[in-house]
């Protein structure tokens, strides 16, 4: 069978492949105002049979504030747009560093919810403020939610109670006495779908281990269930945390990885430490 020729002619778009405990991305540099990925080009460059392979695209632009090294733009692999991504953030960072953009141990980035200290902590890891989380129901957001003993209840009586805040982007939690045989795949979607999250949410699946280690499983909003969840570990350690249910300080292990969250108090942004991957660079034309 020959070879399709290539038609030289068509765009080409570099990218990096990158990975946050196994959360990965399609890196774009759109610096210098190039336009960002449509949805269908971020489904196709998503695809793991016929594109790249990807949960997010992550697309690197120019400031929007001074003192912000760079932005970022996130879109999950439906093509949808999120407003945070804490495993993309610490992977646009590592990507800043190699190129050279981002010097000394600590610099800023800006993110759709606002800007955001970053602290290079070595061995490829990094250390985010994440912001404050929003436990406001109504900027998560929710609507026609019932609120008995602090939990909430969905619209769809059948599905369990659950703690829910925004880091930027929504986020509900359940907790469960086995994370191993939570079954994720089923009330991740029924909940997205619930009416009372309008604009759907990432599900996030805890199992207090220890008051500073908890696991975690996460289905992601415009994904589906990932190795790894950044604002999710930030979202599930904020709510166990004013529980009462763990310290201040805790290791999140997810099924691709651990990360450090720590929230010293209700006023201050969750710090965020974890780590980062390259993989490889390459060369799409989607003609
Ligand atoms: N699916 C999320 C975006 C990516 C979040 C996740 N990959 C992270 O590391 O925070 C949403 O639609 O809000």
């Amino acid at each position: 069978m020959s070879a399709r020729p290539h038609a030289a002619s068509a765009p080409r778009l570099h990218f990096t492949k990158m990975h946050g405990a196994g959360n990965d991305f399609v890196v774009l540099d759109l610096r210098g105002g190039r336009p960002p990925p449509s949805p269908e080009r971020c489904r196709a460059l998503a695809d793991r049979h016929v594109g790249v392979g990807c949960d997010q695209i992550l697309t690197i632009e120019d400031p929007l504030s001074d003192g912000a090294v760079a932005a970022y733009g996130i879109w999950n692999a439906d093509g949808s747009r999120s407003q945070q991504c804490g495993n993309g953030a610490r992977c646009i960072a590592a990507w800043l560093v190699r190129d050279g953009a981002a010097g000394g141990e600590r610099f800023q980035l800006d993110s759709p919810t606002g800007r955001h200290m970053v602290e290079r902590i070595g061995d490829g890891r990094f250390r985010i403020a994440m912001g404050v989380p929003e436990f406001d129901p109504t900027r998560i957001p929710m609507h026609r939610f019932a609120r008995p003993q602090e939990q909430y209840i969905a619209a769809n009586p059948s599905l369990p109670p659950f703690g829910a805040v925004s880091m930027g982007n929504p986020h509900a939690l359940i907790e469960a006495d086995d994370i191993a045989a939570a079954p994720v795949a089923t009330i991740g979607p029924a909940l997205q779908r619930d009416g009372v999250f309008p604009e759907s949410v990432n599900v996030g699946f805890a199992q207090v281990a220890s008051r500073d280690r908890v696991r975690l499983r996460v289905y992601e909003r415009g994904v589906g269930e990932t190795l790894a969840c950044g604002s999710g570990a930030c979202a599930a350690a904020a709510i166990l945390m004013k529980r009462g249910r763990i310290d201040r300080s805790v290791t999140i292990a997810l099924p691709g990885g651990e990360l450090l969250i720590e929230w010293p108090d209700d006023d201050a942004p969750v710090m965020m430490s974890g780590p980062t991957a390259f993989v490889f660079e390459g060369e799409w034309s989607d003609e």
